[in-house]
């Protein structure tokens, strides 16, 4: 059925708007600490501390990949990046600040697209 069909993927409308906020994420000067994967080898915590590391090449990954299906699962793992981003860092560090700044950013941006 319809409702059923909606629930197996994005739909082409729904596609258009995580890789439109995608991208811009991908682009915006603060997200420079979130574009690949945090790099274990270089903080040796990071694995025991983090259970759900995620960026936004991973998203990317999973979006392309057919993963994502429903939006909402696609701004669940944006927020992780923030929240492991908040977890991991101090807040006035330079990895810390681009995280709020970054954060804010998306928020808003996903309301302006999405709210009615
Ligand atoms: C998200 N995140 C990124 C870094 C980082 O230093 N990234 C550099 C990329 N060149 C460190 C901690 C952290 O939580």
């Amino acid at each position: 059925s319809e409702k059923k069909e909606k629930s197996i993927l994005l739909t082409n409308k729904e596609l258009a708007l995580v890789m439109t906020v995608l991208d811009e994420l991908d682009k915006h000067e603060d997200s420079w600490p979130f574009l690949f994967p945090v790099n274990t080898k270089h903080f040796s915590t990071y694995k025991r501390i983090i259970k759900n590391p995620m960026d936004l090449s991973t998203i990317r990954s999973k979006l392309e990949g057919g993963i994502y299906k429903t939006k909402e699962s696609f701004v669940d793992d944006v927020r992780t990046i923030f929240d492991n981003c908040e977890t991991f860092n101090e807040d006035q560090s330079p990895v810390g600040k681009a995280g709020h700044i970054l954060r804010l950013y998306f928020e808003r941006r996903w309301a302006e697209l999405t709210s009615t």
